[in-house]
């Protein structure tokens, strides 16, 4: 089964990207998402590829953001695509079934198509406001979040349920109340000054009993 926390990467440049990959593999993260916008094809395969030198030498899982030619180029563990991103069959077909292919979802209905298509986790928000990411799909709150793995759980869809956006150390017991595998997270990371302990700290809340 997959990690319970994904770390997306941050950084303007690919030597900040990097660095902050580097810190969050250090601090005890498995598993990198590498989101490296607005940057030349060129740039991107030049940080991917030292991205997935590092992630092999600590045995982290390595995804690439939107880019599925990217990660199949590089030979990645998969890619995380969003709504406007590549299809998912389309992109199963390009990485055959043994990679991981992660797909976003902000309501059920969405929720239904992805999982349809085969995507091997959902990454679904957003939980709350976050400036990472522009252009946000309405605000989920806890709420959204029960209302829709109720739903999952009544169709029986087994599908992982990674919730992101805004999220801090104070929210994850009662996002993981509502069904949700794990958590995707960028900022809480990049911006801490104590990162091993913050990410002690996330693992802790993320692997404690929860009575749903
Ligand atoms: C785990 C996870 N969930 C959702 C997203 C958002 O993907 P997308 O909607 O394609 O937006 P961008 O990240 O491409 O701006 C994600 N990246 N990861
Ligand atoms: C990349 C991304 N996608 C989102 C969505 O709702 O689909 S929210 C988001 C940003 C996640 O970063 P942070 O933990 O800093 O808020
Ligand atoms: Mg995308």
């Amino acid at each position: 089964m997959f990690n319970k926390l994904q770390y997306i990467s941050q950084g303007e440049t690919a030597e900040k990207q990097l660095y902050n990959i580097h810190q969050a593999l250090d601090a005890g993260c498995k598993w990198i998402q590498m989101r490296f916008k607005n940057q030349t094809f060129e740039n991107r395969i030049i940080l991917a590829e030292a991205v997935k030198n590092l992630c092999e030498e600590y045995l982290a899982t390595f995804i690439v953001n939107d880019d599925v030619l990217l990660a199949h180029k590089i030979g990645a563990d998969g890619v995380h695509l969003g709504l406007t991103d590549m299809n998912i069959l389309a992109a199963r077909a390009i990485l055959g079934d043994t990679k991981i292919i992660g797909a976003t979802a902000n309501t059920f209905e969405d929720l239904l198509l992805q999982t349809k298509n085969g995507c091997d986790y959902i990454g679904l928000g957003p939980f709350q406001f976050t400036e990472t990411k522009e252009k946000l799909s309405p605000i989920l709150g806890a709420e959204g979040y029960v209302s829709i793995l109720n739903k999952m759980k009544s169709e029986n869809i087994t599908t992982p349920v990674y919730a992101i956006g805004g999220i801090t150390l104070e929210n994850i017991e009662s996002l993981m109340k509502t069904g949700v595998h794990g958590i995707a997270v960028s900022g809480m990371i990049t911006k801490s000054l104590q990162k091993e302990k913050l990410v002690q700290q996330l693992n802790d809340k993320l692997h404690a009993d929860v009575i749903i």
